[in-house]
């Protein structure tokens, strides 16, 4: 018995070796300069991170310091060969001009339906086709109505600030910035009003961290199932692993599920993300007009051919309503708060910019209470501000793409393969010296539209057709946030603000030690 044991598992082993490495002669047959590998983890950078040494940013960081001066080269993840871009030129060409080679993302094959047909989650013509129905939801006229939501939120977290002010309190924004983001979320969302500051323990928040697996709500267990839906999908699914914890999902998708019924029976309108996504589901035409704001949506233009009738696919109504209000919460929840900790702390370390920032505040919004939606758009530090803030500390340092057909990278005559995952490295392209007026220091003024700022410097929302669809909620969500904090108060630095901002490297969207300051009385 014992010997058939230690045969069983002599190969399982034997079969995971094999697996593991069968590729670690990929980029030597090739010709693209490599990081070595070596099993089980990859190359080094890949085992620091897996062994929790370093965040996923960090890893790039490594890659990127061995090899600076290469446009193209390799490092290995397990058994996987990434490719690391660390181009301008050939970033806008797989981000942007030559998108139909890169269309997808990594995706995590997992046991959950719901998951599997989130938007981040969807490739080829399913994402291209969801993508395209989606795009309305946060068109100005849309988010203009969802305003009032997050601005009812606004209004809690100024007198929670207010409350803070007064005992002196230390806060970690990243907490507050949290409750500000789910209650703007379940309002504007969801159709639900909660007021996490007052109760922070309400089933909503409990549940939505459970969904999400913020710190504090994920095991290393589930890390570790993460880390297998993430790189060997085979192994994930055969495991059933699902992301999200079942006891939360059922608690959305029922909330949810009861919403869309009570709407669709009584007719009744809230001007709510569930509002716009059936609208935008029922209005579905086969083309839908694209309007562009800005350069960065111009890049982010999807070519329409091939698209289907929404209606003509099949998919359930309820469905794409639910996994859709979810992939939002999911994109935007622990990213949003981890935008205003950027800011927050830019804004203690900077009292000089600060006070422009409020300045702008106060001369806009003059008597009002209320901030209207109009006077978010006219300001323009703020935009500035917070561009700035996101240059100089962007959540992620590299946009993963999957190859969807073999690529021949411009100038060369290397291939990319189809199948593989390439980084684009974002990093040193926002602090190159042409890109900006003063790109080694902290000045919102690189963003004054006077010094001609590069659009592509600031990664924080990617780019192209991929980009982050939620950006505009986003940016509204922290300009309401801004508003709120900064017009009868102001942000100090205290004893446990860090000077810089440290990525925990078991969370990628989460600070090392908090992210702390104080609130003062102007
Ligand atoms: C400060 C806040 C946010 C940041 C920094 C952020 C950042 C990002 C980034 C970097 C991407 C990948 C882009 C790429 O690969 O080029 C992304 C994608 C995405 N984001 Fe956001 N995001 C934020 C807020 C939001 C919000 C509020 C929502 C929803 C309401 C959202 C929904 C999504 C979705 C659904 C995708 C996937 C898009 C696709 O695959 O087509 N995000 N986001």
């Amino acid at each position: 018995m014992l010997f058939e044991i230690g045969l069983l598992v002599l190969t399982i082993f034997l079969y995971i070796y094999y697996e593991v490495t069968k590729q670690y002669g990929f980029f030597k047959d090739l010709g693209v300069p490599f990081l070595k590998p070596s099993f089980p983890f990859g190359s080094e950078n890949g085992k620091k991170m897996f062994l929790g040494k370093i965040s996923l940013q960090a890893c790039n960081v490594e890659a990127v310091k061995e090899f600076p001066k290469e446009k193209v080269f390799g490092y290995f993840l397990l058994g996987q060969p990434i490719f690391v871009i660390n181009n301008e030129e050939l970033a806008k060409k797989v981000l942007i001009k030559d998108f139909e080679y890169f269309t997808d993302r990594r995706t995590f094959d997992t046991a959950d339906p719901i998951a599997n047909a989130f938007l981040t989650n969807l490739t080829g013509m399913e994402w291209k086709q969801m993508r395209s129905m989606l795009s309305g939801v946060f068109a100005s006229g849309k988010l203009k109505l969802m305003a009032k939501h997050v601005d009812k939120v606004g209004k809690n977290f100024e007198k929670y600030v207010a409350s803070k002010a007064k005992t002196g309190e230390e806060i970690d924004m990243k907490v507050v910035g949290g409750l500000m983001t789910l209650d703007s979320i379940a309002s504007a969302g969801f159709g639900i009003e909660v007021d996490s500051f007052k109760e922070p323990e309400n089933t909503f928040r409990i549940m939505a961290l459970t969904l999400v697996g913020a710190p504090g709500y994920r095991s290393s267990l589930d890390n570790i199932k993460l880390f297998f839906a993430a790189t060997l999908p085979k192994v994930g699914k055969f495991l059933k692993i699902s992301l999200m914890k079942p006891q939360a999902v059922n608690f959305f998708s029922d909330i949810l599920r009861k919403t869309y019924k009570r709407r669709m029976a009584t007719g009744e309108k809230r001007n709510d993300i569930i509002d716009v996504i059936v609208e935008e589901l029922r209005s579905t035409k086969t083309k839908k007009p694209q309007t562009f704001e800005s350069d960065f949506e111009k890049d982010a233009a999807l070519d329409t051919s091939g698209l289907k009738d929404i209606r003509e696919t099949g998919l359930d109504e309820e469905i794409l309503l639910i996994s859709n209000a979810l992939a939002f919460f999911f994109g935007g929840f622990e990213t949003t708060s981890s935008g205003m900790s950027i800011i927050c702390h830019k804004l203690a370390l900077y009292p000089e910019l600060q006070d422009k920032v409020f300045q702008e505040i106060s001369e806009i919004l003059g008597e009002s209470e209320d901030a209207s939606f109009e006077q978010l758009q006219e300001m323009k530090y703020l935009d500035m501000f917070i561009s700035e803030c996101f240059r100089v500390t962007s959540l992620l340092v590299a946009l993963e793409r999957k190859c969807v057909k073999d690529y021949l990278i411009p100038n060369t005559d290397v291939i990319i393969p189809k199948g593989c995952f390439v980084k684009v490295y974002t990093n040193d392209i926002s602090v190159r010296e042409d890109n900006f007026k003063n790109p080694n220091d902290f000045d919102p003024e690189n963003f004054a539209p006077e010094n001609n700022p590069n659009k592509f410097g600031m990664m924080m929302f990617g780019q192209g057709p991929r980009n982050c669809i939620g950006m505009r909620y986003a940016l509204l969500t922290i300009k309401i946030t801004m508003v709120y904090l900064l017009r009868n108060h102001r942000v100090v630095r205290s004893g446990k603000t860090p000077d810089v901002l440290e990525v925990d490297p078991a969370n990628f969207i989460a600070f090392k030690n908090g992210v702390f300051m104080k609130i003062e009385k102007r």
